[in-house]
């Protein structure tokens, strides 16, 4: 028998597209609730860096979709990673598979509910990796996550993560959102 998770899990995909919305550029592809069938989805699509710039992939808990407005990531917000250019080869699908991992085998322990998924953002300004929980003022539950994340990914101080609440990112859009927390 398959080795069931706790969760269901959706993966998304975006591909910026001039005659769409974002929102209708935001593509469900499947969901998985069995170790393996997350095996065979992951062996079977192309990996981050393969995806042409621009374009993310999402993967969130079945029922909340890749967006601030979600009633699940409206009160959230996300860790975020930067990387610089030359990580697209070195680092960006290690750790979107090990964030990936993380989520699927509820690695946050009791704070594995407020996860709601994690982005990655393929951009010729630099690659981004978000992980997305659901209360931004649980500070002990957002630091806790944060804590895992860089354990996980095994990131050095030289790597800065920085949470910031949608409400912030929605409004300013753009610039610079500031940090809420930082690891
Ligand atoms: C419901 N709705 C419209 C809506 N809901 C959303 O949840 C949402 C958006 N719109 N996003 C739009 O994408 C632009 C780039 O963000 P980016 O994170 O791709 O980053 P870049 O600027 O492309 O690096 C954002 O500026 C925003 O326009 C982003 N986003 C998460």
């Amino acid at each position: 028998i398959k080795h069931p998770l706790q969760n269901t899990w959706t993966l998304w995909y975006y591909e910026p597209d001039r005659n769409k919305s974002w929102e209708e550029s935001q593509r469900e592809i499947t969901s998985f609730d069995t170790a393996e069938d997350f095996w065979s989805l992951y062996n079977h699509i192309k990996t981050a860096s393969e995806l042409r710039q621009g374009c993310d992939y999402s993967m969130f808990k079945q029922g909340i979709r890749p967006m601030w407005e979600d009633d699940q990531n409206k009160c959230g917000g996300r860790w975020l990673i930067n990387l610089d250019k030359k990580q697209r080869t070195t680092d960006l699908d290690n750790f979107w598979l090990e964030i990936l991992l993380c989520m699927i085998g509820e690695a946050f322990n009791e704070y594995s509910d407020d996860v709601c998924g994690a982005v990655v953002n393929v951009r010729p300004k630099g690659d981004k990796l978000g992980i997305w929980t659901s209360n931004a003022d649980c500070a002990d539950s957002v630091m806790e996550i944060g804590r895992k994340l860089k354990e996980r990914l095994r990131i050095t101080s030289k790597t800065t993560m920085g949470y910031q609440v949608h409400k912030d990112t929605m409004i300013k859009a753009g610039s610079q959102t500031k940090n809420t927390y930082t690891l």
